[in-house]
Formats: C-alpha cells, sequence, structure tokens
C-alpha cells in the first residue's frame, strides 16, 4: 500500500535563506527548505553542488571545517541551531550523522554503542539494555550478539555501517543525517541499510544525501533537486535548489526542465 505523506512536510527542521561559506566561496546559495518529521527526505543534484555542505550545516558539523561559514536560518523544532546560546554537542546528539564511509571506533562492538551515552553523560540505568535495544532497532542484534567484545573493525562493510547507525541511536537523536551511507556497500549491503531506513522512520526523522536516483525514489518521501549555477557576483560555481516535491512528483512529473534533463539522466 502507498504510503500518505502530507502535502507539507510536518516541520521538524528547516532552512531559510541559507548561505554556506568556504572562505569567500560561497558553495550554497540560499536555500529554503523544510524537513518533515517521519520523513526521508532525499538531497540529489550533480557533484559539486553542494549537498553535503548542506547536509553538514544542519547539525552544525560545519564547525568543524576549517574556513565554513552558515549564513541564513536553520531551525531544529523552531529553534535556530547557531543561537549563541545553543550547545553544538546538543545539536549533534539530537541531529545524528553517518557517513559515506564505515567510521567505526578501534573499540569492541560493545564499546562502540556505550561510548557516546558514556561521554554525553546520559542517565542509564542498564548499558546491556541499551546496547542491545540500539543494535536491534539497526538489524545487527542477531548477527554480533554472540561476539560484543569482539573489535568492530572484525565485521563486514555493511555491518559496519549498521553497527554506526546503532552508535548514532544509542545517543537517542530525533533526526539522522546520512551522507551517502551506501556508497562503499555492495548491492546487497545497500538494501539492508534501504530496508532499516524506513524502518527507522517510524521513530526518526532521516535526511539523506545520495548520488543514486533508484535509492532516492526507493526509499524517500520527498527529494531536493540541487544544481550549480554560476554565481552573478563572481562566476564561481555555487549549489542552488531547483526543486522540492514529494519523490513521486519529482521522478513522475517535476516541474523544473533542468531536474527532468537530470533524472532522466541527460545531465549529471
Ligand atoms: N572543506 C572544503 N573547503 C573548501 N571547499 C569545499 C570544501 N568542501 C566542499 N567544498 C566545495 O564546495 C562545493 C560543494 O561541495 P559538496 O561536497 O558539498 O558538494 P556535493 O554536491 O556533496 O558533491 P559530491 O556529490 O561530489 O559529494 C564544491 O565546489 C567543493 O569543492
Amino acid at each position: 500500500m502507498e504510503r500518505e505523506i502530507p502535502t507539507t512536510p510536518r516541520r521538524i527542521m528547516a532552512c531559510e535563506d541559507v548561505n554556506v561559506y568556504y572562505g569567500d566561496f560561497r558553495a550554497v546559495t540560499s536555500v529554503d527548505l523544510t524537513f518533515g518529521k517521519n520523513e526521508i527526505t532525499a538531497l540529489i543534484g550533480p557533484s559539486g553542488c553542494g549537498k553535503s555542505t548542506l547536509l553538514r550545516s544542519l547539525n552544525r558539523m560545519n564547525d568543524m571545517v576549517l574556513g565554513a561559514r552558515v549564513e541564513g536560518s536553520v531551525t531544529f523544532h523552531d529553534q535556530e541551531i547557531y543561537a549563541k546560546e545553543v550547545d553544538p554537542i546538543e545539536v549533534r546528539r539530537r541531529i545524528g550523522m553517518v557517513f559515506q564511509k564505515p567510521n567505526p571506533f578501534p573499540k569492541s562492538i560493545y564499546d562502540n554503542i556505550a561510548y557516546g551515552p558514556k561521554v554525553t553523560g546520559m542517565k542509564v540505568s542498564s548499558m546491556d539494555d541499551l546496547v542491545e535495544e540500539a543494535l536491534t532497532r539497526a538489524a545487527l542484534w542477531g548477527e554480533v550478539k554472540d561476539k560484543l567484545k569482539q573489535s568492530a573493525y572484525g565485521l563486514s562493510g555493511g555491518q559496519q555501517q549498521r553497527l554506526c547507525i546503532a552508535r548514532t541511536i544509542a545517543v537517542n537523536p530525533e533526526v539522522i543525517l546520512m551522507d551517502e551511507p551506501c556508497s562503499a556497500l555492495d548491492p546487497i549491503a545497500t538494501s539492508r541499510i534501504e530496508d532499516l531506513m524506513v524502518e527507522l522512520r517510524e521513530d526518526y526523522s532521516i535526511i539523506i544525501v545520495t548520488h543514486n536516483m533508484q535509492q532516492a525514489a526507493r526509499v524517500a518521501d520527498r527529494t531536493a533537486f540541487f544544481t550549480a549555477l554560476a554565481d552573478e557576483g563572481t562566476g564561481d560555481r555555487t549549489g542552488v535548489l531547483v526543486e522540492y516535491d514529494k519523490t513521486a512528483t519529482i521522478f513522475g512529473s517535476p516541474a523544473d526542465q533542468r531536474t527532468e534533463d537530470y533524472i532522466s539522466g541527460r545531465f549529471g
């Protein structure tokens, strides 16, 4: 049965006139977007159009990139995440991130999960239960329950990525950002992560950057298509949002010719 998606997203996060710079270079120009609660939103577009840059601005990950600067409004539950009084570490706990390449810590499977709750000072009645629940939610428990003390590096790439998802879940986020989470994985591992995203959507809101248009079409409720245009002032190419709509509309009857050309493979 097809999933009912509201006409406008039930807002959990929003960007308003967001510009992201690296020094003088403006990588992303004037993005307005509203992200829906319990939805999967895909950010797609040709290489260099600023998808990853924008994604990193959604949980202040850009704070850690030398020279990066975000202008405009990024809100989470209608609160500015760049406001002075906001703690970026708390932002990143509530808006977690999973990266392109699985990056488990050089620790045991158990300690990969327990680390976040420990360092963030979460009150945990039973760490064993928390570890089991995070691994279960990430569809990994059955495969690792008998080797929790073994190194995370002994897992396959797909298992490592599910471990990284479990690690993100362990600190109880509301939003999970994923930057091409399947690009280092084979088709079977990719399919497991896609199934997992659909399961996680019940409890979390997911924003994913993907190069794989079939993946966006398979999993995302809404899709934002970006492109790179020459900046009027500098002539440098900068990322702009072309079109944002329900995924079925973006892939079925896009409003903008540039979207049509991209999804039909005519450019990009
Ligand atoms: N740390 C950085 N310092 C300077 N410029 C950067 C940095 N990271 C990205 N850029 C530039 O910003 C622009 C947008 O890059 P970004 O990686 O966000 O695009 P993308 O759409 O995610 O690309 P891809 O699909 O290839 O990953 C590019 O011109 C890139 O060279």
